[in-house]
């Protein structure tokens, strides 16, 4: 069969706008949130991963944070339990915070972790417990107790560092470790923001399942600066997951981060489209 020329040089195209950005980012690290949204199905996460492998392949450093709400809840209805969430905090019983570390670090974190295996990568998966990579305190919402909710202390970001250094790709889940041992579930989004600061990260990328932080018409909002935000929080345009995820989006540049994206991950290969292309996709945030 003849070579689709117009296709081939698409694909030339493509390749060569991006060797400037693959040159820039080379050694670099990048945090990369993969919420439970955007984890719907195995070729979701498998695309996913490709971007990741191939992130790693030339040269840079990708720290996978990822959440996994969508999937914890449904375990929960199975056993007859309702999810109930304050501020985009869920609600966490001693039960429910079993099922978080049980669904965040076994099967969700896992299947991450495989998917990564099977396109080539070599990935490790860690809670926060693991190598005391997060240490976490109770989080209490304008003074109401919601159970055994965290918030980031302290990250020790030794284990990722030696991960790296070993050419390994860190998967994270968001379960914090206490002083005496226990179990804290935190947002995926503020252990996102955290460990891109402590890690002075390149960039945070927050992949969830919206085109970006969007305008009430719909229209994707891009280049904001920190009042314009507040002014979106305020006459309620933010609400709901996109809160904690601006947050720790604000919190990150503020820190250190060079910049900060937030883009749709359902979408095949959005971490690709992002970092390799001139226009980049959704909603950027610069420190
Ligand atoms: N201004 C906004 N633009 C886009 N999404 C918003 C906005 N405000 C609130 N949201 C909601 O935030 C959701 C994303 O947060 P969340 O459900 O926690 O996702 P994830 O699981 O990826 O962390 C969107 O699906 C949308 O319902
Ligand atoms: C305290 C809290 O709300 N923790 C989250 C942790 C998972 C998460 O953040 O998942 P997504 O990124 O998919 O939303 C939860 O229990 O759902």
């Amino acid at each position: 069969m003849p070579i689709d020329l117009t296709s081939a040089q698409t694909t030339a195209r493509v390749l060569t706008e991006a060797l400037p950005y693959i040159r820039r980012f080379a050694g670099k690290t990048f945090v990369v949130k993969y919420g439970g949204n955007a984890m719907k199905d195995d070729d979701m996460i498998a695309s996913f991963a490709r971007d990741i492998v191939l992130m790693k392949r030339v040269g840079m450093h990708p720290v996978v944070v990822h959440g996994g709400g969508p999937q914890i809840g449904s375990h929960l209805e199975k056993l007859g339990k309702e999810s109930k969430f304050i501020e985009g905090m869920r609600v966490t019983d001693d039960e429910t915070m079993d099922v978080v570390e049980m669904m965040l670090g076994g099967l969700v974190n896992k299947a991450i972790v495989a998917a990564i295996q099977k396109q080539g990568g070599q990935a490790v998966g860690l809670t926060g417990k693991d190598g005391g990579l997060i240490r976490a305190r109770k989080l209490t919402i304008k003074g109401q107790d919601i159970g055994q909710v965290g918030e980031v202390e302290a990250i020790d970001p030794r284990v990722v560092k030696h991960l790296e250094a070993g050419g390994f790709i860190p998967v994270i889940a968001p379960v914090g470790v206490g002083s005496q041992g226990e179990a804290f579930n935190i947002n995926a989004d503020l252990v996102a923001g955290k460990m891109a600061s402590v890690l002075q990260a390149e960039k945070l990328m927050l992949l969830t399942n919206a085109p970006g932080l969007m305008d009430k018409a719909g229209k994707v909002l891009t280049g904001l600066t920190v009042p314009q935000v507040e002014g979106l929080i305020a006459d309620g345009t933010i609400y709901g997951g996109m809160l904690p995820k601006i947050q720790c989006a604000l919190d990150a540049v503020a820190s250190g981060v060079k910049t900060a994206v937030i883009i749709d991950g359902r979408l095949d290969h959005s971490v690709l489209l992002e970092l390799f292309t001139d226009e980049g996709i959704g909603t950027l945030i610069k420190g």
